[in-house]
């Protein structure tokens, strides 16, 4: 049985890994940590470093600005910890990649294997189409979201931008702009509204048709249980930085 600390515990999230904990014979929530310290049915502090009980890992979805005090606490504990906060400054994955070096981090904006595999798709279609198409990402969340746009959103735009060779440049939105957009360009766009869980779409534009790669979530159970198997992944690695690719990888 795997023994698991969830970070941001009483949030939407870290309230769905523990359902998902508690349904399964592999995993055992230990101990929450949580800027609100409700009580819930384990015990739930407000910092990693005054946990008493043992675990295997930690699973974050906090804040970005709670990640750095996390990574320094669970380094001094020696925990592996899967990272799935976004919105982290350059500044905060500094501070993760450094920890990384001495313990073992899983990092991915978005846990689903779904969008795993459409960014596998994207990096193949961005190859071939490169030359006469544009491509325009759009990601839409719920109304409670507070960064943007999406960390996935950005994650697949790095994905493109490490097939072709950085040659894009990030354009958020369109009303700074007055002028015709360059070849060079990938647009991201963020949208806001009620329960929406997340959606992702890839727009590659040619002449007179348009191909669009999208992934659609339909409940936050998917990150929950993709953020338990990358716990259940971590927990046997070296120190190092890894991601989805890697989980899939292994299969
Ligand atoms: N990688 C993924 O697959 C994935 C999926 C969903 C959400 N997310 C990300 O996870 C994060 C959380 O999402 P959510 O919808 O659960 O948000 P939420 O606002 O519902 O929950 C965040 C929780 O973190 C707590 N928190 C905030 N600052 C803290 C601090 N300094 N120390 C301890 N706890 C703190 C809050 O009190 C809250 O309970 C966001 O960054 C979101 O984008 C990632
Ligand atoms: O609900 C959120 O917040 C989500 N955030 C991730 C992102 O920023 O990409 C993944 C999808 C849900």
């Amino acid at each position: 049985m795997i023994r698991i600390i969830i970070h941001g515990c009483n949030g939407k999230m870290g309230k769905v890994v523990a359902k998902l904990a508690a349904e399964s014979y592999d995993f055992k929530i230990v101990a929450g940590v949580d800027k609100n310290i409700s009580p819930l049915d384990f015990p739930v502090y407000s910092d990693l470093k005054d946990v008493k009980e043992e675990a295997d890992v930690v699973i974050d979805f906090s804040y970005h600005e709670a990640v750095p005090n996390l990574v320094k606490a669970a380094l001094k504990k020696k925990l592996p910890v899967v990272i799935a906060t976004t919105g982290l400054s350059e500044e905060e994955l500094k501070v993760i990649g450094e920890a990384s070096k001495e313990i073992p981090i899983f990092k991915s904006a978005n846990m689903s294997l779904g969008v795993n595999i459409l960014i596998n798709l994207v990096k193949e279609a961005a190859k071939i189409l490169q030359q006469d198409f544009d491509i325009e990402i759009i990601e839409k969340h719920h109304n409670m979201k507070k960064d943007a746009p999406s960390g996935t959103a950005l994650m697949i735009a790095d994905s493109i931008n490490q097939v072709l060779n950085d040659k894009k440049e990030y354009v958020y939105g369109r009303h700074t702009k007055t002028e015709q957009r360059k070849p060079n360009e990938l647009g991201i766009h963020a949208v806001r509204g009620g329960t929406i869980v997340g959606e992702h779409q890839v727009i590659f534009a040619g002449h007179d048709e348009v191909i669009t790669i999208s992934h659609s979530a339909q409940s936050r159970e998917i990150f929950g249980y993709g953020a338990l198997q990358a716990a259940k992944f971590i927990i046997n690695q070296k120190p190092g930085l890894y991601t989805m690719e890697d989980l899939v990888k292994k299969g």
